[in-house]
């Protein structure tokens, strides 16, 4: 018995070698004369041709793996066995670094294996570690496992791979073997050359595993696709009577895992889910039971399965499609590793494929921005998703696609798969499913070719590419943590935004009559109501409003109670007085300057905003106005795009369907003609208008209409109609107002005729609602001589009446008060979009509508309201004060907005991880009382700028320097 026999024997228990590929790669790796490279299928033993290697040689073999969880698998695998390996990465308890690094320095090391993945390779940390190894001549191999991670046309590329290249340079004696099960020529030739591999001996096997069983399954046309898959599972795992082995279903999304495992427990079949969204404690126990048996099926993300060496799997079943044929590939290829025959299902859907190909593409743009637009496209992504659309769309045998996929020859089926078992089955499938996309997809009809829009020419270069990172947690990432990135973006660009916005002293108007009104103390949004508030009053009684104003400003802390503040006031006035006043207005029917103007330089800060107003300083011009600002909130996929592209609605379009819903309930933005024309070409508008003007309540209305339109809104449409309607409706509340005194106040007002043509005012969505400074200022002089002329002269505008209390609008400015405090909501910026700016990015605020500019009106003023008092503990602004949060509190905020940092293996120990949340927990309750809110904002920031100075928690002293920090 040879030395490399004993060894497969004692040291890794197999009494022989797997193949004749799989011995003759071992002994030309220990022979060591020349580069080696494997390309060998899913399950082929290729571990083995680097380790047994390892064992017999002297010195260290250091093997490149492109994730930390697999590394994890095979030196957990190694050490069961008595071979020592470890692995550096930053997962490592800094202890266990020490005795690796101190094993690694000194004379004669003892261990065999060094793991690590490429990006260690290349940190400079490693480098002393790296140097003294090598020029101490105890490198013994290479060996770069997933070698095709190298090359830009593997489905898993990584950019790191490529410093191995450099690496290689400095080991000019060390031989190297790379090994991947994925790799044809053209991923081959990269890897030779990535790899500096010097005439390297080549051992390729085909990717045909016969005994696995392929078929796709179209998961819409099933009556009940749980109990589809729940009696596929069952019948192989080999029925009721004798349960073997264990299957592994795939799902893309963390709740589908929740769902399908749920399902198939209720139908009988134990299984659990596994994915990055549960604690580890949970996905350590799920995958425990499974690998143990406990449990028979594990429903998992494709982070799943990294590593995971169990034979018996006897069935993968793709619940969602796959993002490319190689993954496809590699993922079903964890079936049947002892030889025997087993089940590789797809549940293909084209919604499934829709969705895919958006964020296939989507993340090819995105790359591809990051490389630079001179380079060429990176079409290896796309062709490889199109590869495994064909594979499911494509008449044929399932084995023969995946094997011209990678290159080889068309294999030997022998019915191991649908088609070639049954090919009349599959076709009437395809029939069944064309006919279903054909009826419920008819806008799809004209452009593609083949059923369900597969093109058979897109896919003769498809043998190319490779799709996206297969092992890459960062896909895991993308795909079910893409909307934690977006909502980072959002709120970086959010944040960016608004300070843009912040208005500098040099913006104050010296005509601005608001006291402190370039105070930042309450954010600028909330200067509007200051404004209404003023704008509530004639011109006699400016300086009395300003100084209610001043009072209610002085009176509340933040935002929201001054926001609840200025409605309560106006309430208070309403109560007092039974009306408020109507705004002057200029013959143009502008508000009359003098009255705008007390809020003028706040809500120049506002123009600052949304407009080429003069007076904002240049440093302050470049913002994007919200109109023009994106939502990020991701989109459902396939909703409410058909026939664009573009996936992102600006608040403007936001905006625009919001008002688009408001006209549909007839309450007609430009004003009569526009309403009439909507009552011509739309009877139910017609019906909506009437039932407004005669008095019905506004949200009924607005529903109602919406309804009418035949189409039903879907929830988010109706929040988002609510968030207009609602806004409206303060807007019209304040009109009401105006008008009742105005009816009160001149008996030369006609009433409106029942149900006759009304004219109606309403906001002004598009116009100006507040005009420029320099208008103002223009306009400033002779107010009180255009108000007593106008009262001469009144031209009625009828409001339709509207039915809001105050303490609706109260309550909604809570919410939006609320909304803003979730600053990371994409939501915010919708509501954003409606309070600070209009589509045509003018400055606005929906509640403040302007008559149209042939009307005019006759304002008095009702001494009632000077009595009223500022009530800053009245009942609405008790409701809204936040609470302080306590400890115990604080600390749950901490350890949530800190828990990723450390399971990204952010901290050293789990130990720095605690006493660092309890170090924050404490210095955020400090001070000052705060809400809970506040505290989470403060916590994150904190961290954020903790982790962009220490790569890595070591120690205590690490964070001393955030002690003396002023929260
Ligand atoms: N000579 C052998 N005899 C029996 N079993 C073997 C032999 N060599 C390897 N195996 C077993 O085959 C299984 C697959 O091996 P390994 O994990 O190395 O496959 P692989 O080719 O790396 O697959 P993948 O590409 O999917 O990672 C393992 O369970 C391993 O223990
Ligand atoms: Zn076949």
């Amino acid at each position: 018995m040879t030395a490399v026999e004993r060894t497969l024997k004692t040291r890794f228990g197999f009494e022989k070698f797997r193949s004749r590929q799989q011995e003759d790669v071992v002994r030309a790796v220990i022979k060591g004369e020349r580069d080696v490279f494997v390309c060998m299928p899913t399950g082929a033993g290729k571990s083995l041709c680097y380790q047994l290697p390892a064992v017999l040689a002297t010195g260290i073999t250091l093997v490149i793996s492109p994730l930390i969880a697999l590394i994890q698998d095979q030196v957990e695998h190694l050490k069961t066995l008595n071979i020592l390996a470890s692995s550096i990465n930053s997962k490592l308890p800094l202890e266990e670094r020490r005795q690796i690094l101190a094993d690694l320095e000194s004379e004669s090391p003892r261990l065999k294996l060094l793991y690590i993945t490429p990006e260690m390779v290349a940190s400079p940390s490693f480098q002393p570690c790296l140097n003294s190894i090598c020029s101490r001549g105890l490198l013994a191999l290479l060996a770069v496992d997933e070698a095709h991670c190298v090359s830009q046309w593997g489905h898993d590329f990584r950019p790191d791979y490529l410093k191995l290249g450099e690496l290689r340079s400095r080991l000019p004696g060390v031989p190297c073997v790379a090994l991947t099960a994925t790799a044809p020529k053209r991923v081959q030739e990269d890897i030779a050359h990535a790899l500096r591999l010097k005439s390297p001996l080549t051992f390729v096997l085909p990717v045909f595993r016969k005994n696995l069983k392929y078929d796709v399954i179209f998961r819409d046309l099933l009556p009940d696709p749980y109990i589809h898959l729940h009696a596929f599972a069952k019948e192989a795992l080999g029925g009721s009577t004798a349960e073997k082995g264990c299957g592994i279903v795939y799902c893309r999304t963390r709740e589908s895992c929740e769902d399908v495992a749920h399902r198939l427990t209720k139908l009988g079949i134990m299984a659990k889910p596994y994915h990055a969204g549960l604690k580890a404690g949970d996905r350590t126990t799920s995958q425990a039971d499974w690998m143990e048996g406990r449990v028979a099926v594990i429903v998992a993300t494709i982070s799943f399965g990294m590593g995971v060496d169990k034979a018996d799997v006897r069935f993968v079943a793709h619940w969602n499609l796959a993002k490319s044929l190689a993954s496809y590939y590699q993922e079903s290829g964890r079936a049947g590793r002892d030889g025997l025959p087993s089940f590789c299902r797809m549940y293909y859907s084209p919604k499934d494929r829709d969705q895919l190909n958006f964020l296939i593409r989507k993340e090819v743009a995105r790359k591809q921005e990051k490389r630079g637009s001179q380079k060429e496209l990176d079409k290896a992504p796309i062709l490889d998703f199109e590869a495994m659309v064909a594979f499911c769309e494509k008449e044929g045998c399932r084995h023969a696609t995946i094997s011209q996929f990678f290159g080889d020859q068309k294999p030997n089926c022998d019915g191991a798969c649908d088609f070639c078992h049954n090919p009349k089955v599959v076709r009437a499938q395809l029939e069944r499913a064309s006919a279903l996309s054909t009826r419920t997809e008819p806008a799809r009809r004209s452009e593609p070719r083949g059923p369900f829009g597969f093109d058979p020419e897109l896919y003769a270069g498809g043998r190319k590419g490779y799709g996206f990172e297969r092992y890459d947690e960062e896909w895991e990432s993308h795909a079910e943590d893409d909307s934690e990135r977006r909502k980072k973006e959002f709120g970086d660009m959010f944040r960016k935004q608004m300070s843009l916005r912040k208005v500098s002293v040099a913006v104050h108007n010296a005509d601005c009559q608001l006291k402190e009104a370039c105070s930042q103390r309450i954010p600028r949004l909330s200067i509007v109501l200051a404004h209404l508030l003023v704008f509530l009053f004639s011109t006699d009684t400016l300086s009395q409003a300003v100084e209610i104003e001043h009072e209610v400003f002085r009176a509340c802390k933040n935002a929201t109670l001054y926001r609840a503040a200025v409605l309560k006031k106006v309430s208070d006035l309403k109560k007092g007085s039974g009306h408020a006043e109507a705004p002057p207005v200029d013959e143009d029917g502008n508000a009359c300057s003098s009255c705008v103007n007390g809020g003028e330089s706040k809500i120049a800060q506002e123009e600052a905003a949304t407009s080429s107003s003069s007076c904002i300083p240049e440093e302050q011009q470049g913002f994007t106005p919200a109109s023009q600002v994106y939502s990020l909130k991701r989109k459902r996929v396939g909703a409410g795009f058909r026939g664009s592209s573009n996936p992102f609605q600006t608040a403007a379009e936001l905006l625009k369907t919001s008002q688009h819903e408001v006209l549909s309930a007839g309450l007609t933005p430009q004003g009569p003609a526009r309403k009439e024309e909507e009552q011509e070409e739309k009877p139910e508008a017609k019906r909506t208008s009437l039932s407004v003007s005669s008095g019905s309540k506004d949200h009924t209305s607005l529903d109602s209409s919406s309804k009418s339109w035949g189409k039903p809104l879907s929830k988010k449409e109706q929040k988002r109609a609510n968030a207009a309607k609602d806004s409206y409706c303060i807007s019209r509340y304040f009109e009401k107002k105006k008008m009742e005194s105005t009816q009160r106040e001149s008996n030369t007002v006609p009433e409106p005729e029942e149900g006759g043509p009304t004219l109606v005012t309403a906001p002004e969505w598009k116009g100006s609602t507040i005009a420029s400074p320099t208008d103002m200022k223009a306009k400033n002089t002779g107010c009180s001589k255009d108000v007593e002329s106008r009262s001469q002269n009144p031209r009625l505008v009828v409001n339709p009446p509207v039915d809001v209390t105050m303490y609706q609008a109260v309550k909604e400015t809570a919410r939006i008060e609320e909304a803003m405090r979730e600053s990371e909501s994409a939501t915010l910026l919708e509501l954003q979009s409606f309070f600070v700016s209009q589509p045509s990015g003018r400055t606005a605020f929906p509640c403040v509508s302007r008559p149209p500019s042939n009307c005019k009106r006759r304002v008095t003023f009702d001494p009632v309201v000077h009595e009223s008092k500022v009530d800053t503990e009245n009942r609405y602004t008790k409701q809204l004060l936040p609470e302080a949060v306590t400890l115990k509190e604080a600390a749950n905020i901490v350890v949530r907005v800190l828990d990723p940092f450390y399971k990204k293996g952010k901290f050293a120990t789990k130990d720095l991880f605690k006493s660092f949340a309890r170090f924050l927990s404490h210095l955020l309750v400090e001070g000052k009382a705060k809400d809970q809110a506040k505290v989470k904002t403060e916590a994150k920031c904190l961290i954020k700028s903790f982790f962009s100075s220490v790569q890595r928690c070591e120690s205590e002293a690490d964070w001393e320097g955030l002690r003396g920090r002023d929260q």
